[in-house]
């Protein structure tokens, strides 16, 4: 399993450690428009090779798409990220040309990859990416939802003073401070409601916390985040790599799954070998209905300006 990772700042280095510690891919490339940046991250990550006992080879190249040659996942973490008191739709002037750049280069030497994207504003670049490249929907799949879904069950376990472990739950819709719906109807503390632990307000106040978990960060960061990111995309990478069909909220291309067509959001998808293997339509009640729908227009506005 050859992994690339295009971009070698915060979250594409956390990405690729965390996928080299998992042990479960052969090669990783980083790769960066910064001359030099992705060799260095790529040997200082494989000197710590030796002492977290993993076998992956890490390399990384300035700009050079032919050492991604037949890659069989590329995760796209390219471009800017957001600055405090910025939103992640403000990025598209510059993150659009970027990924569309990349993954044509990409495609170019790795017709058969599957490639995950992060940068912001993600929906709307995973969106850019399905047109500037015509793949097959299962195999461009846009990270958000599992990191979302990560500091959902954050901030549940810290409501309800208990392992994260021991929670379950997921976030849907567009990945922005204010698309996000995190599922708090259906999330449980093994197997029992959450409801049954907190209350209404308790629980309204767990949401919009995980909504704006990447602003809050971003604030006390000064950029955004990078452990959680790394760790939610490595995660699907390793979904493929090891065809686990784990179930990931995504931003998926839909056609006509909860009544959207044309748009990239936010939907739990089965993730395996072949990328997306099954969009999951959960049964919403009417007011999660309403927040996707408005969800879905904020998503449209914002491919509006590609
Ligand atoms: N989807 C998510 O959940 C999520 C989470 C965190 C960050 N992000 C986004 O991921 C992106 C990266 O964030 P970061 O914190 O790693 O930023 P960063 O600035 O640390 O790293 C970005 C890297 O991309 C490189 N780059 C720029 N143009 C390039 C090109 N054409 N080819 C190759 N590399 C290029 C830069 O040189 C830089 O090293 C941002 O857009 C950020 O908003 C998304």
């Amino acid at each position: 399993m050859k992994v690339t990772v295009v971009g070698a700042g915060a979250v594409g280095a956390s990405c690729a450690e965390y996928i080299a510690i998992k042990d479960f891919a052969s090669e990783v490339v980083l790769i960066d428009i910064k001359e030099g940046f992705a060799e260095g991250k790529a040997m200082d990550l494989m000197q710590t090779a030796s002492l977290n006992s993993f076998d992956t080879k890490i390399t990384g190249t300035t700009n050079d798409y032919t050492k991604t040659a037949n890659s069989d996942v590329a995760v796209i973490t390219s471009g800017i990220p957001r600055k405090p008191g910025m939103t992640r739709e403000e990025l598209i002037s510059t993150n659009a040309g970027i990924v569309k750049f990349v993954a044509e280069s990409l495609i170019k030497h790795s017709p058969n990859v599957i490639i995950i994207v992060v940068s912001n504003p993600m929906d709307t670049m995973t969106y850019l990416a399905h047109k500037a490249t015509g793949l097959p929907k299962n195999r461009i799949i846009g990270m958000g939802g599992a990191l979302d879904s990560a500091r959902f069950k954050y901030r549940l376990a810290e409501a309800l003073d208990c392992p994260a472990s021991d929670v379950d739950g997921m976030v849907i819709g567009g990945h922005s401070d204010t698309g996000m719906i995190p599922l708090t109807r259906l999330a449980t503390r093994n197997s029992v409601p959450v409801s049954a632990f907190l209350s209404a307000d308790k629980l309204e106040t767990v949401s919009e916390e995980t909504k704006v978990g990447g602003a809050t960060l971003t604030k006390l960061l000064g950029t955004s985040a990078w452990y959680a990111p790394g760790a939610a995309v490595s995660a699907m990478v390793q979904a493929i790599a090891c065809d686990t069909k784990k179930m990931f909220p995504c931003s998926c291309l839909l056609e006509g799954e909860y009544g959207l067509s044309d748009i990239c959001i936010g939907a739990p998808a089965i993730i395996g070998k072949n990328g997306i293997e099954q969009i999951v339509e959960i049964e919403l009640d009417a007011t999660e209905k309403a927040k996707l729908a408005e969800s879905a227009d904020a998503v449209r506005k914002t491919n509006g300006l590609l």
